[in-house]
């Protein structure tokens, strides 16, 4: 896994911020060497700056991430994920943009401590990012459970807890999140806290397991990512994916159940607060 890779690239702008800041560079890029009037350039790159500072501004204001977290996020970044699964090694192409980061982990790390959740459930944990922020989060005898259908990138996320102090809180299952949470409810299993961030034609599903077994405990919360999607539940049809139709269709679907009540957070990608009325 150490090898060198020159073809490794930057992550790719994946949040409805990150493409508004790369789509105002290139206008103002462009303003810049056209012949429009001064103040329409100025405006045009007073809104880039305006887009572009934010996050910067919102990360140096925030607590810095844990260094087990920003190994765990370095390694991911060299890892050569199209190689790994052209190799085979992956069951599906994975990439480095699918790690939540520092802003959404820290915003984990908060809601936990803020919860006081003991009992954590994870449906798609990728190379653990969030799973061992929440995990920082929880008292000693806390627990992440977490399910990753891939084996590869589950075996990658336990070397990284091994190097963790608090690893050893979360519990790595690999399969299919529908089926380990099926276990996991004929057990009566019950957690405080889920995030849910696996495949999101599945959401729905996962959400109905969560509220119709003992699954999410009776005052649990669930937290939802990628809610956002790029910005396609809002923009044109035409513009959607497969994954920003499901999205749209999740977001109804938790809009319209009167057993819920929720909040869609603009952060990274989107991040619905949900919990049972
Ligand atoms: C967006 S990534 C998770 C990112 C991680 N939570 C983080 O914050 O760094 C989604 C993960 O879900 C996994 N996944 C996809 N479908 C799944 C399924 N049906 N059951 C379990 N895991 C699944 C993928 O292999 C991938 O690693």
């Amino acid at each position: 896994m150490s090898e060198h890779h020159p073809e490794l690239q930057p992550p790719k702008a994946v949040t409805p911020l990150g493409i508004l800041v790369e789509q105002l560079e290139a206008i103002s890029q462009q303003a810049k060497s056209s012949n429009i009037p001064r103040e329409l350039r100025e405006q045009i790159d007073r809104a880039y700056q305006l887009a572009a500072g934010l996050n910067p501004y919102i990360e140096a204001n925030t607590t810095p991430e844990s260094s087990a977290l920003a190994n765990l996020a370095n390694k991911t970044s060299q890892e050569p994920w199209e190689l790994r699964f052209s190799d085979g090694e992956t069951v599906r192409q994975l990439e480095q943009e699918m790690l939540s980061g520092h802003l959404e982990g820290q915003t984990l790390k908060m809601f936990v401590s803020m919860t006081g959740a003991k009992r954590i459930l994870e449906i798609g944990m990728f190379t653990g990012y969030s799973a061992l922020a929440m995990a920082e989060a929880l008292p000693d005898d806390g627990q992440v459970i977490a399910c990753e259908i891939d084996p590869y990138v589950a075996e990658f996320a336990q070397t990284c807890f091994q190097q963790s102090a608090d690893g050893d809180k979360i519990s790595v299952k690999v399969g299919p999140a529908l089926d380990i949470m099926k276990d996991l409810a004929e057990v009566r299993e019950s957690f405080d806290f889920v995030f849910i961030d696996a495949d999101k034609g599945k959401y729905i599903q996962y959400l109905q397991r969560l509220l119709e077994t003992s699954l999410l405990a009776e005052n649990g919360w669930i937290l939802v990512d990628n809610t956002l999607l790029q910005g396609q539940p809002y923009l044109k049809m035409e513009q959607r994916s497969a994954n920003g139709e499901a999205i749209a269709q999740f977001n109804r679907f938790v809009t319209e159940d009167p057993r819920l009540e929720q909040v869609l957070l603009p952060l990274r990608d989107g991040v619905t607060i949900i919990r049972r009325k």
